[in-house]
């Protein structure tokens, strides 16, 4: 299995050549779970061992679908003080939603370039927010469209399934993707979104990934710190 440096790179920004190695980290996706329930239901997987939540917002544009918005996601912060939140903007206009996002307690935006004219403009509005960045493509982008924003971004998220909605397939033809970005980049932090279970993720963390989200397989699991514990081991597994 290959091997990854145990530190970041020097960071120009900040001076810092001590920052922390890349950990596996589990985010649940909330999409298929009692939405009318979301705070239980979210407490009940961070209970259970999950180290984020994925919020999975999706504007009925972008995606043909529609979930909920930061009116929902500043009641569940209120629920849930001290979680790390992650929303997945599916949405056409991701710089809209910066300034209700960052007020709602959200710590990590993450965004699809697809619709995006000026990224660079959108990821300084995030950090100037107080949120970290996460750059988001799917299936049919290719990874070279983000190469250019890779420096000022904190993690890319290569999706695998075609955005919209839950219980899909995973699309093993996207693993090249996160192959390449972590050859180039041995220190960032890699998420992968879509069908990822225990049957899927030997394939996600060898190719390099280190962020997993997983929606279904862990909402629907009769043991959820079982498969968050099992997720959680394979990556790490890949990075020692
Ligand atoms: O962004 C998403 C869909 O657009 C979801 O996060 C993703 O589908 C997770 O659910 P599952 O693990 O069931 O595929
Ligand atoms: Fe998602």
């Amino acid at each position: 299995s290959p091997t990854y440096p145990k530190t970041r790179p020097h960071c120009s920004a900040c001076n810092n050549t001590n920052k922390m190695p890349i950990q596996a980290k589990i985010g649940p996706s909330i999409l298929n779970a009692d939405l009318a329930n979301l705070a239980a239901e979210s407490q009940k997987l961070l209970d259970n061992g999950a180290d984020y939540l994925h919020l999975d917002v999706m504007d009925g544009e972008f995606v043909p679908n529609l979930t909920f918005g930061h009116p929902m996601v500043k009641c569940l912060r209120n629920h849930i003080k001290e979680a790390f939140f992650e929303t997945h903007m599916m949405v056409q206009n991701p710089e809209q939603w910066i300034t209700p996002m960052a007020d709602a307690g959200v710590n990590l935006y993450t965004f699809h370039v697809e619709p995006v004219k000026d990224v660079c403009n959108v990821t300084r509005q995030i950090q100037e927010a107080g949120m970290k960045v996460g750059l988001a493509i799917k299936p049919g982008t290719p990874v070279n469209v983000i190469e250019k924003y890779i420096d000022v971004a904190d993690l890319v998220l290569v999706m695998t399934v075609e955005p919209g909605f839950g219980g899909q397939s995973f699309m093993g033809d996207m693993m090249p993707k996160v192959e390449w970005l972590r050859t180039n980049y041995p220190n960032l932090d890699i998420e992968v979104d879509g069908g990822v279970g225990p049957k899927t993720i030997d394939c996600c963390a060898k190719a390099g990934a280190n962020w997993i989200v997983s929606g279904t397989a862990v909402v629907g699991a009769a043991d959820q710190r079982e498969v968050i514990s099992e997720l959680r081991n394979v990556v790490k597994g890949y990075l020692n």
